[in-house]
């Protein structure tokens, strides 16, 4: 299926989720999350929750990280040119939404993508090579290139992987490993 149709159908799907939904498959996904084997890690990128389109409340993934002694990096966005650049999320740092209602850090220290070791990358829908489907701008296209070879990019979302996007392009970098709720 076409990434445009998709966006508009998983947009959908996502808005359709009641509350008591969405806490139930957060939890399935937490779980997963705190399964995973981070020894390596120091530096864990995370999104911080677009509540208008009901995205996964990150707060618990970051608070465990962080429990785990894990340095946690955010970004801040440029509409613009469709870039991110990267700060550390410290326990003071000040938080303020931005036009689009994305959480955003204020006066922070700044970090390289070269820094980060994981990210949690937010879509709509993903497919069985990992390939995702996010709201259409490109961030994180342009933020995943810039980023080690070696860093682990794992997605997040509340719905099973479909079988093919069929318009992948040159920009697409597949993920890693998405999380999704499983029995
Ligand atoms: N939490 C979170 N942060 C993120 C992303 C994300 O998916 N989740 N992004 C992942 O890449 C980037 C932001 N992407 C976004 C793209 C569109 C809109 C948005 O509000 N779109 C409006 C139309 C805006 C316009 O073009 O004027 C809309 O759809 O109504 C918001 C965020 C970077 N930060
Ligand atoms: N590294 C890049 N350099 C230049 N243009 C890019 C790059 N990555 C993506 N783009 C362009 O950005 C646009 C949006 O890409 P795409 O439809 O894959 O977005 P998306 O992955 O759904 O969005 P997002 O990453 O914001 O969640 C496309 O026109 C694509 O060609």
């Amino acid at each position: 299926m076409l990434k445009s149709d998709l966006r508009k159908i998983y947009k959908q799907k996502r808005n359709d989720l009641t509350f008591e939904e969405i806490k139930c498959l957060q939890e399935n996904i937490y779980a997963q999350v705190y399964d995973l084997d981070i020894s390596e890690i120091q530096t864990v990128h995370l999104f911080l929750t677009l509540v208008k389109f009901k995205e996964i409340d990150t707060n618990p993934i970051i608070n465990y990280f962080r429990s785990q002694n894990k340095k946690i990096v955010v970004s801040k966005s440029d509409f613009k040119n469709s870039s991110l650049t990267h700060f550390y999320l410290e326990k003071d740092t000040e938080i303020e939404l931005n036009k689009y209602g994305i959480p955003e850090p204020v006066n922070a220290v700044q970090v390289s993508e070269s820094n980060i070791d994981l990210i949690f990358v937010p879509l709509l829908i993903s497919d069985e090579r990992y390939y995702r489907v996010g709201y259409g701008k490109g961030f994180y296209d342009r933020f995943l290139a810039n980023c080690r070879e070696d860093c682990k990019k794992i997605g997040l979302n509340f719905f099973k992987p479909i079988f093919k996007i069929s318009d992948v392009n040159e920009f697409d970098i597949a993920l890693d490993e998405v999380i999704y709720p499983k029995l």
